[in-house]
């Protein structure tokens, strides 16, 4: 082997005395080879050791990883000759990974039946409940009978006082309904009225876990680099925390939902809504209703008020990927003083507020690359009315290398709080406003507007709040910094494991 040479001790899974029956195993050489690979799973179980001296042993123990951010479980037997030695070392890591507090004990988990290809349950047992056996892990499992179980469950009954987690087994839908009983009861249990924009929410106690078994799993894909249930088991075991931003949206001081990645309005929510019309094609109904928005064209009018954030680190278009460890801990978010707001009025192709950078296998940049999880702010990109041709090369920048925000009619803010309100919302006086500035053409086409029959742009789009349509379009929107907390660790840069300075390895 000779290639790792040691290994954290936060991420050993756990340690366990061998039989000696396997001696035939040993080589003569005193070396120690893999002995088993266990089968069904994913993980390899792979076991290595080697002795320098026939005295004095040495051990290695680690998570593997693998392409692509995948991690795999790696088993390690070492025998020695001296059985008090050995005891000695498994009794030291087993104190070792005893004392590490951010590793659960106790977790609640909720699986979809019928989250993507329906494979959620056996996902769960075939390869995820092993590992938490191994790890010690208990749970209590609640399989969904119907749609929001999980979040009602986690409202009003769940003794969450129990728990140190919560695992939910399935899609972006499924993560959403943890996020949205997890806060909630946070609040209650607070005494924090969840309803208005003004209120700071509690951050919740309980961390989440997402095994990926979906038909969009972008949260995980964006928190893990990877959709992989092994993976994601792997990270809740070892005690990973990310802490992420969490927006609330409210129409008139009520509260609508909360969003951890897109708020869509225009192109997005169109998509959206266009898209659920047609779920009998299958995840092929994203690609023809994209194809289908984009043809059509729409534009909306409207204002955009933001709060520009400040003392931050970063900005939307720097450049700097999120990778792990690298997001700014906490963020200092303006004084909401009433002159620090922005307006923009006018007509937009897409209003996009990006709360992470979205990214996900076909965009692997994503909506907002530079954006982070975790720094109270969410990237609000404006897209004005262009032409078809520009609109085209816009998209395209999000799969190659050229910057989507380098182009005329495209603007990004970061942003800690927004509102929009669309013009047929507005009031008479501003309309009265805007009717004098613009000239005779525009009174044409707002009546045009007015009667969508005559095949003209329809006056407003919809909100796509993390792949659920809002039913309200003028919105306030205010982020809320480090809401809640995964098990995840941000996407690693190859360099965090190439080199393990780590005090605690062995
Ligand atoms: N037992 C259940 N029966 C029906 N629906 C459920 C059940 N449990 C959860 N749901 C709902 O199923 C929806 C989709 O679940 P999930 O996100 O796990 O899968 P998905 O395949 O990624 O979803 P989508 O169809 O949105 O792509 C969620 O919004 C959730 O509220």
């Amino acid at each position: 082997l000779g290639v790792c040479h040691s290994v954290s001790v936060t991420e050993i899974i756990c340690v366990t005395e061998e039989e000696e029956e396997n001696s035939s195993k040993q080589r003569d050489d005193g070396s120690w080879r893999k002995i088993k690979e266990r089968e069904g799973k994913d993980c390899r179980q792979a076991f290595t050791g080697k002795k320098t001296t026939k005295k004095t042993p040495r051990h290695m123990f680690y998570v593997e990883r693998g392409r692509n951010h995948r991690w795999r479980c790696v088993e390690i037997t070492f025998r020695c000759p001296d059985r008090a030695m050995c005891q000695h070392w498994v009794s030291g890591i087993r104190d070792q990974l005893a004392a590490i507090s951010s590793r659960p004990k106790q977790l609640l988990v909720y699986i979809n039946p019928y989250g993507g290809k329906r494979q959620g349950k056996r996902i769960y047992e075939q390869k995820v409940a092993p590992l938490f056996a191994q790890a010690g892990i208990s749970t209590h499992v609640i399989v969904t009978e119907y749609a929001n179980h999980a979040r009602d469950h986690l409202r009003t009954e769940a003794e969450l006082k129990r728990f140190d987690g919560v695992v939910c087994v399935g899609g972006d839908g499924m993560f959403s309904e943890i996020i949205h009983g997890l806060i909630w009861r946070t609040q209650m249990d607070g005494g924090v009225d969840p309803n208005s924009p003004e209120e700071t929410l509690l951050p919740c106690s309980l961390r989440i876990g997402i095994i990926p078994a979906g038909s969009t799993d972008c949260i995980c894909f964006a928190t893990v680099g990877t959709n992989d249930p092994v993976t994601s088991a792997l990270h809740i075991i070892v005690g990973d925390s990310q802490p992420m931003d969490v927006c609330s949206v409210h129409h008139n001081n009520a509260f609508l939902r909360y969003s951890v990645s897109l708020l869509g309005y225009g192109f997005y929510g169109d998509v959206l809504t266009d898209s659920e019309r047609k779920r009998w094609m299958g995840p092929a109904r994203y690609d023809f209703s994209g194809l289908k928005m984009f043809l059509t064209h729409h534009y909306y009018e409207g204002t955009v008020s933001y709060l520009p954030a400040k003392g931050i680190m970063g900005t939307p278009r720097d450049g700097l990927t999120l990778t792990v460890n690298k997001c700014p801990l906490s963020t200092v978010c303006v004084s909401e003083s009433e002159d620090e707001w922005r307006t923009i009025r006018g007509k937009f192709l897409a209003i996009n507020a990006a709360s992470m950078s979205c990214a996900c296998p076909r965009s692997p940049k994503g909506l907002s690359p530079s954006a982070h999880l975790a720094d109270g702010t969410t990237d609000l990109i404006l897209v004005r009315k262009c032409s078809r041709f520009n609109f085209l090369r816009h998209l395209i920048r999000h799969t190659s290398k050229d910057d989507q925000f380098d182009l005329g009619f495209v603007e990004v803010h970061r942003v800690c709080r927004f509102r929009f309100m669309p013009r047929h919302c507005q009031s008479d006086s501003d309309l009265e406003l805007d009717l004098q500035e613009n000239s005779k053409r525009q009174i044409f086409s707002q009546i045009c507007r007015d009667h969508p029959a005559c095949g003209c742009t329809p006056i407003y789009s919809s909100w796509n709040c993390d792949g659920e349509i809002l039913n309200h379009t003028a919105i306030d929107v205010r982020v809320h910094c480090q809401l809640i907390k995964l098990f995840a660790r941000g996407i690693e840069e190859m360099a965090v494991f190439e080199e393990i300075t780590n005090p605690c390895a062995i």
